[in-house]
């Protein structure tokens, strides 16, 4: 047994010289390891899943060492381009874009909230010719993904139980959460399961853990299937290239870097492509998949040009700097829940305690009734609470790339108060962006300009989120514990009089950050929209036996959290390539 195995029941790193699979799936994130076991089972195809990144280890699966996790070699460390509409205010004007680089993807970094996006955001991708994939076409396969162990949900016709993606509450709750939700009640809102009929109102956050601990898209499907035969694991590869034949246009292989030797991997079926949506678009250009006038810039070959490569690049944007102080403690800072005993104790020998959350556990859903951007029943943003001020702490806000200066003027004062803060976002921004290659090197990070924030609607949509926020401070419960809005003015915008249009717009674009949902990059429409790169059936346009199968599909961002629709995706992705290879 090798060192990796003695923690988890991860498979083991696959070291036999075998070069030739059916299927070479190239990155073992949300999508892909759902591929690798999806079509290893029944045994009739061998599948090698190659992943740059290593081994998940235990500490991994401690939910609140999530932020920890950012810093660490497995995360690919990507930054955007400076930026004056988003995070302007941050180092440089540049935020941080975290990627998990490990087996498990990014849903080894991720804050784990299930929230899988309203039924009109799935059947707008139906409506622009993507057959099949509306609501009631990606429903069953958002059933298949689950293994739904909240009690009251188990038996809705809206949730799974079985599939591989244990969801559940984490098992701590702050007093902040149980407020929060009390005084959505006085304000109007249900107390609801936002991923069933209605999605509108509050609830506590359902997320992909079991028991306390992070379930990643590894701990769901790649260890079960640790003895399967046909099933390969190759760690610490680097996929470099598609092989492509330029005459008949179909995909061979892949070739890979490992531990610093050059290999070629052929498949006899196909290669899918599910790095992601920072590496997928990167792969296909760098293998002359993209468009011509920067592949020929750029001195790369092209095989097929397809402008919408690197394009619609979608994403969330959160504003980071709304926070209400209040007159007892509600919730717990990182150095009071790090400095405690009292808490590994817990963690250690029960899986309870603060250890056990990643600091978010309430989540609500606001349609803006009484604005322009109004739509009965279909929310247009969302709140997550934080159950402590996570950045009135110098690591947390560096975690987010704030200035010493900044941190020194606008959130140590409230170092020594109590405090908690609210994460504000646009479900559906109107602003997209776009990911082009630096140069034709692999290890050199693509150039992402997330563009978020640029349009003014997406900006005028988290005014109206901050004021609905705001209003929550009138309620009972919040009176009863003093509930304040922090109403120092951000430093560079105290030119505005506090809390007008101008003076929240000046902050917006100042103290916000990327919401790590990037996605959209190869989209996923009929080869009549000159930005497709792939068809419903998910096949790159213009090459035989190559598709992309991640988060990098989505033609239009989803009124939820990625890592589910990355689920969901493999799964229906995965039925789409068994169609075609009935045996
Ligand atoms: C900090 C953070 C918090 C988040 N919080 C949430 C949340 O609470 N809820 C939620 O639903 N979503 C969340 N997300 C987003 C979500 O986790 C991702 O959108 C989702 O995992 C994307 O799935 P994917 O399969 O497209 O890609 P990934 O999961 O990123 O997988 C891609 C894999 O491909 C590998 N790879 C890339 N390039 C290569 C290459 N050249 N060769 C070999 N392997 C390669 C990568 O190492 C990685 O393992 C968060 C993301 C971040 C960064």
């Amino acid at each position: 047994m090798r060192e990796e195995q003695i923690y988890t029941r991860e498979p083991c790193d696959d070291d036999s010289a075998a070069d030739a699979f059916d299927f070479v799936v190239v990155g073992a994130g949300a999508a892909g390891c759902v591929l690798a076991n999806r079509l290893s089972e029944g045994g009739n195809w061998t599948v090698l899943l190659l992943e740059a990144g290593g081994s998940e280890t235990y500490s991994m699966s401690v939910p609140y060492f999530m932020g920890r996790l950012q810093q660490t070699e497995f995360n690919w460390n990507y930054r955007t381009v400076p930026s004056d509409t988003v995070g302007a205010g941050l180092a440089g004007k540049i935020n941080y874009c975290p990627k998990g680089k490990i087996v498990g993807g990014t849903t080894v970094l991720n804050a784990m909230c299930v929230i899988r996006g309203h039924r009109k955001d799935f059947d707008r991708w139906e409506a622009i010719g993507n057959t099949g994939w509306g609501y009631e076409g990606v429903l069953p396969y958002f059933r298949k993904m689950e293994d739904m162990q909240i009690p009251h949900l188990k038996n809705s016709k809206y949730h799974g139980r079985g599939g591989p993606i244990k969801i559940d509450y984490f098992p701590y709750q702050s007093e902040l959460s149980k407020l929060v939700i009390q005084a959505g009640k006085e304000m109007g809102y249900e107390e609801l399961d936002y991923n069933g009929e209605k999605m509108t109102g509050f609830g506590r956050v359902q997320t992909t853990s079991f028991n306390g601990t992070r379930w990643s898209a590894s701990r769901g499907y790649l260890h079960p299937i640790r003895h399967r035969k046909n099933f390969f694991l190759r760690k610490r590869s680097l996929v470099y290239k598609i092989l492509i034949n330029d005459g008949t246009k179909t995909a061979f292989g892949v070739k890979y870097r490992r531990d610093g030797k050059s290999f070629t991997v052929f498949a006899r079926r196909e290669v899918i492509v599910s790095a992601g949506p920072i590496a997928a678009p990167q792969l296909l250009m760098l293998s002359g998949v993209g468009p011509k006038e920067h592949l020929q810039k750029l001195k790369i070959p092209v095989i097929h040009d397809l402008p919408g490569v690197g394009r619609n690049l979608l994403n969330h944007g959160a504003y980071l700097g709304l926070i209400f102080t209040t007159d007892k403690p509600l919730s717990r800072t990182p150095p009071q829940v790090y400095g405690d005993a009292a808490n590994y104790v817990d963690y250690f020998t029960a899986h309870r305690g603060p250890l056990s959350s990643v600091g978010i556990e309430t989540v609500s859903f606001h349609e803006l009734k009484g604005t322009e951007f109004y739509s009965p029943g279909y929310p247009r943003f969302e709140s997550q609470y934080v159950s402590s001020t996570l950045i009135v702490n110098r690591e947390t806000a560096g975690g987010f790339r704030i200035p010493p200066r900044l941190y020194d003027t606008y959130f140590k004062p409230l170092e020594n108060k109590n405090s908690f803060q609210v994460y504000v976002f646009d479900l559906r921004p109107k602003s997209v962006g776009k990911l082009t290659l630096a140069d034709n090197n692999i290890d050199t990070p693509p150039i992402i300009d997330t563009n978020v924030f640029g349009e003014e609607e997406d900006v005028k949509v988290t005014i109206a989120g901050i004021r609905e926020m705001i209003k929550m401070m009138d309620t009972p419960s919040f009176k009863k514990v003093g509930g304040k809005l922090y109403d120092t003015p951000l430093p560079g915008c105290e030119t505005y009089a506090f809390g007008s249009d101008d003076y929240w717009k000046c902050a917006i674009h100042k103290l916000s950050v990327i919401f790590y949902h990037e996605s959209g990059t190869c989209k996923m429409a009929p080869i009549s929209d000159k930005m497709s790169v792939v068809s419903p059936e998910l096949k790159v346009h213009g090459i035989r036996n190559l598709r992309v199968i991640d988060t990098s599909i989505m033609p239009f961002m989803v009124s939820g959290h990625l890592s589910v629709t990355g689920y969901m995706i493999g799964e229906k992705g995965s039925d789409l390539v068994k169609k075609d290879h009935v045996l």
